[in-house]
């Protein structure tokens, strides 16, 4: 029987018997071994993909929302409030739903994907769409928490991060141990410090007998972590991590250097390829920004910069589902045929 997240990971949550459970039964997705490139096969280095998109809302906000909301409820809160380019509000309409509480969700107009605005839509959170970024829209829900009585759902949310350490603890509980490696997309950077908060958690207790080198990527149009300066403008068309000015910052910086790892930039092409790879080589259909992890260490295979023989866990953010109008980026739909044998068998390239 599939267990609540918080519930599965109950002893190491900041919860008490006073906590309500808002679950949507999250978490517990695939470790999915991959074939792998090339580069990879004759290196004998293990790839696994952590695909995060078969979470109840499509993504691993999942994870933080069911604890955060939870807490919010406790906390006797009636509305939450989020800033999103589209998975935290999707997440933050869904559980704010299964709470009966409200949702109010900001969002960069023009630069939200369709699945992920439809999703918020049909949940029935309240959208402000505002005529600014993703940076603009934190500012504003962080100063609207600060006035009224609804409660903050970013990953400035410290239950958010809590919630989705929760990933690691999985990868450790299936594999035996840490990957060498662990490879994610990286845009307010929530994420690559929670993964961490969560491996350096079970080192500690004796779960694992190494940490793995985390390695963060960033659309190189969207790369503040990269520079090392906030990106005024970030473009990319990985719109879930098209983020100047990460609020998790320090502990990104913190994920990167603890473990030794790195925090780079791929660009748009290389996101499309390793999106196009995945889906038809390995079967899985992950959203753009998810792809950009597979980018990265693509590139990484490429320049002979990971250890023969190690294992490397990918995390897949979101489902492809999220963003179909990228999907016609990677192939083209082709016109219809009359409905007779000889010109679908001709469309179909038998004949
Ligand atoms: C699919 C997908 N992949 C990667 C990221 C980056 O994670 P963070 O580095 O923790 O921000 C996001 C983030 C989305 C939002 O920030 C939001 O929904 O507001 C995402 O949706």
């Amino acid at each position: 029987m599939r267990l609540p997240l918080m519930e599965r990971y109950r002893a190491h949550l900041p919860v008490s018997l006073n906590t309500p459970v808002v679950s949507l039964l999250e978490g517990s997705t695939p470790l999915i071994p991959l074939k792998g490139p090339e580069e990879a096969r004759r290196k004998g280095i293990r790839l696994y993909a952590k695909f995060e998109g078969l979470n109840p809302t499509g993504s691993f906000k999942d994870r933080g929302m069911t604890l955060a909301v939870s807490k919010a409820v406790e906390a006797g809160a009636k509305a939450v409030a989020a800033a999103s380019t589209g998975n935290t509000a999707a997440s933050a309409a869904a559980y704010a739903a299964r709470a009966g509480i409200r949702a109010i969700v900001i969002l960069p107009a023009g630069y939200v994907a369709l699945g992920k605005v439809a999703q918020s839509l049909v949940h029935g959170a309240r959208i402000i769409q505002i005529e600014g970024n993703f940076d603009q829209a934190l500012a504003l829900t962080k100063a609207l928490t600060e006035a009224y009585p609804v409660a903050l759902v970013n990953s400035l949310n410290p239950y958010r991060l809590e919630g989705q350490k929760t990933l690691a603890f999985e990868v450790v509980d299936e594999l035996g141990d840490a990957p060498h490696y662990h490879a994610l997309p990286v845009g307010n950077a929530g994420n690559i410090t929670a993964h961490w908060m969560g491996y350096k958690e079970y080192f500690a207790l004796g779960r694992s007998t190494r940490l793995p080198k985390m390695l963060g990527f960033q659309a190189a149009g969207a790369a503040p972590l990269v520079l090392g300066r906030p990106v005024e403008k970030p473009e990319t068309l990985a719109t879930a991590i098209r983020i100047g000015n990460p609020a998790s910052w320090q502990g990104a910086m913190r994920a990167k250097e603890e473990s030794g790892g790195l925090i780079e930039a791929v660009t748009d092409e290389e996101i499309l390829l390793a999106y196009r790879y995945l889906a038809q080589e390995e079967g899985i259909f992950c959203e753009p920004a998810s792809a950009a992890a597979m980018a990265g260490v693509w590139k990484l295979l490429r320049e002979d910069r990971l250890d023969p023989g190690s294992t490397v866990v990918l995390t897949l953010t979101g489902h492809g589902l999220k963003d179909p109008a990228t999907a016609e980026k990677v192939a083209k739909l082709l016109s219809p045929v009359p409905a007779n044998l000889e010109a679908v068998a001709q469309a179909a390239g038998l004949v």
